[in-house]
């Protein structure tokens, strides 16, 4: 009886399978059943056991030809495929083992991210982060040991229905993600509640029920406030659950909301968001002595904006709330846009990317349709909306000059879960290049490739046939080990190779620290979703802010506040790897940040692998 391997031919009675699809549409329904029974058990077998190059259709032909006797498919399918070393091998004893073979064995092991009993590295260093990163903390030390590397195709697949990109980007609405940071009490889900039901993103009944609710408790005005957290809970969550997004859509652009649940309290929630999101929305509370305490005494506002330039968001946008409160002052609107705009020159926005719309999240005035009240005679800009859009505008032009002739990027933000064998189900952020239905892509770190089977978008998660760079899409993935895929996963081209590399050359720039980084110090790197204990494991050299090509100091013992420098930096957590890219491979994804004891010391750029 014929097996299915690469290289073997098929069974004559059997078709040429393209893929798994083909093959479970070619059963007829007792079969089905029966392969459905079968095969979660038999793959999980395989899986255990470590073995390595088959994948789901192997696994099926092999029950198939068995007559669905899974030992029996089993023992034809350890005739077909090795198994990989794992730690629990005992390495061979040193007097026998041939001169390099430990060394292939920490190969071996660095290549399934196995910690070697030989590493020295402490990955308890980071345990003196403050509380704020025990749940983190938690969750590192959950998570499986390996990284079970799959099959990995490198010639890609064609789309079934091939686009025609150049002139799908003629046409095509520009996307804009944003992200609304600003002060505890600031108004953020207020205006956004508002923001999204005044577009008709909400249903009334929806908003009544809500109403209701709160009043019943006595907070009436919360009802707004609530409609983010609403549409969180009732999506279909996935084992792990980053960030949340709501999208909606006007005549001009479409938009999605990134939502970091607690950033409001938790900044590395807030790298989360922010790293996701093309544009910040800071809301600023204009009522009396508001924007003081939390411009001035707080500094989350600050920490934020900075947060926000460092990775890579160009454009902020003020939304000047509660104006309603000061009864639309304009010397109260001018003695704030004074003080911030200062704030935002020094961490390096210049005019022209700062936009400032005075609002009410509360009545909706200068949100999207309610026009302003008779007290608001001195600005005739366009509100939040309108505003929204012309930067979509400026910033979609520029997101199509990355979709042609370079690589398919996309981060995983969430993986939902799916009923059906085989397939996962993700959702996240388009990076760079585009994707159709029909096309093969690798996820990293467990380099499996997977086919796109089906694209969806929008709140309604309809079906498009394709996706471009700055899309936040849901895929359906066929022929995919869901198991190993996490948030914080990268897909690429099957013809783009991402480093798996720990150890990386950063060029940083610190923040201000209440002591001097030495190196050996351990950090937090934060890269998009993910997060990772790290170290700093040599300081190369002190560089100029302005031109890191000059060198300043090339003997460096420690680094102070405010400076720019070429680190080294080693990831220390060996169960699972951050897949890693150079700033220079892509701009995004090659930021992190670095934060110690609770505080942001330091964001960077990848420069080598
Ligand atoms: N006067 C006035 N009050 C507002 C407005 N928007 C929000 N508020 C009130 O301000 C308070 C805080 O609003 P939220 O929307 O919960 O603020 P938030 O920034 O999301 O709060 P956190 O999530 O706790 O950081 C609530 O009591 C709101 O009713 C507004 O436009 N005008």
């Amino acid at each position: 009886m014929a097996y299915y391997s690469d290289q073997d031919d098929y069974n004559d009675d059997i078709p040429d399978f393209q893929d798994e699809a083909e093959f479970d549409d070619y059963l007829n329904d007792e079969e089905y059943d029966l392969i459905n029974q079968t095969f979660p058990g038999l793959k999980k077998k395989m899986q255990e056991d470590n073995y390595v190059g088959w994948d789901n259709l192997a696994v099926k032909l092999a029950l198939f030809d068995n007559d669905f006797d899974s030992d029996a498919a089993f023992a034809s399918l350890r005739k077909q495929f090795k198994k990989k070393k794992v730690a629990s091998t005992p390495a061979p004893a040193p007097q026998a083992a041939p001169k390099n073979s430990a060394k292939k064995v920490t190969e071996d092991l660095k290549k399934l991210n196995i910690k070697s009993n030989n590493d020295d590295d402490d990955d308890d260093d980071w345990l003196d982060d403050d509380d704020d990163d025990e749940p983190r903390k938690k969750r590192h030390e959950e998570e499986e040991a390996t990284v079970i590397h799959h099959k990995k195709i490198t010639v890609p697949k064609k789309p079934r229905n091939p686009i025609d990109i150049p002139k799908y980007l003629e046409t095509a609405k520009p996307h804009l993600s944003f992200v609304v940071l600003g002060h505890v009490d600031a108004g953020k889900s207020t205006l956004m509640g508002r923001l999204l039901y005044d577009i008709g993103a909400v249903e009334t009944g929806k908003i009544r029920k809500l109403k209701k609710e709160s009043e019943s408790i006595g907070k009436g005005s919360f009802h707004l406030a609530w409609v983010m957290d609403q549409t969180a809970e009732e999506r279909e969550r996935g084992v792990t659950v980053s960030i949340c997004t709501s999208d909606f859509e006007t005549q001009d652009a479409n938009f999605t909301i990134v939502d970091a649940p607690g950033h409001r309290d938790f900044v590395p929630n807030a790298i989360a968001g922010v790293s996701q999101a093309d544009v910040a929305v800071l809301s600023i509370d204009c009522g009396t002595d508001a924007f003081e305490s939390g411009f001035d005494l707080d500094g989350q506002t600050k920490e934020h904006t900075i947060l926000a330039k460092s990775m890579d968001v160009n454009y902020i946008i003020v939304a000047m709330n509660k104006m309603d409160s000061v009864n639309w002052s304009e010397s109260r609107f001018i003695d704030i846009k004074k003080k911030l705009g200062a704030f935002f020159n020094d961490v390096g926005f210049n005019e022209s990317q700062i936009r400032w719309v005075p609002l009410s999240g509360f009545s909706g005035a200068g949100v999207y349709k309610s026009p302003y009240p008779a007290e608001q005679n001195w600005y005739n800009g366009p509100n939040l909306v309108s505003t929204l859009e012309d930067v979509a505008k400026i910033l979609g032009t520029e997101a199509k000059k990355h979709v042609l002739d370079v690589p398919f990027l996309y981060s995983i933000l969430e993986v939902i879960n799916s009923k059906k064998n085989d397939e996962a189900v993700v959702s996240g952020r388009v990076e760079s290049g585009s994707i159709q239905p029909g096309e093969s892509i690798t996820i990293y770190p467990s380099e499996q490739s997977v086919i796109v089977d089906k694209i969806l978008t929008g709140r309604e998660k309809e079906q498009t046939n394709i996706a471009i760079k700055g899309d936040f899409v849901t895929l359906k993935l066929r022929q995919a080990f869901p198991e190993d895929i996490r948030s914080g996963d990268l897909c690429a081209s099957v013809d783009y190779e991402v480093n798996a590399s720990q150890t990386f050359k950063l060029q940083m720039l610190t923040f201000k620290m209440n002591r001097p980084l030495l190196p050996g110090t351990p950090v937090m790197l934060f890269r998009g979703v993910v997060e990772q204990p790290a170290r700093i494991n040599k300081l190369i050299s002190v560089v100029d802010k302005k031109d890191p090509s000059v060198v300043l100091k090339s003997k460096v013992r420690h680094l102070s506040s405010n400076q720019a420098a070429i680190v080294e930096v080693e990831l220390t957590e060996r169960k699972r790897q951050i897949p890693m890219l150079r700033f220079d491979e892509n701009k995004h994804l090659g930021r992190v940040v670095l934060r110690k004891d609770g505080r942001t010391i330091a964001t960077g750029k990848v420069l080598d692998l």
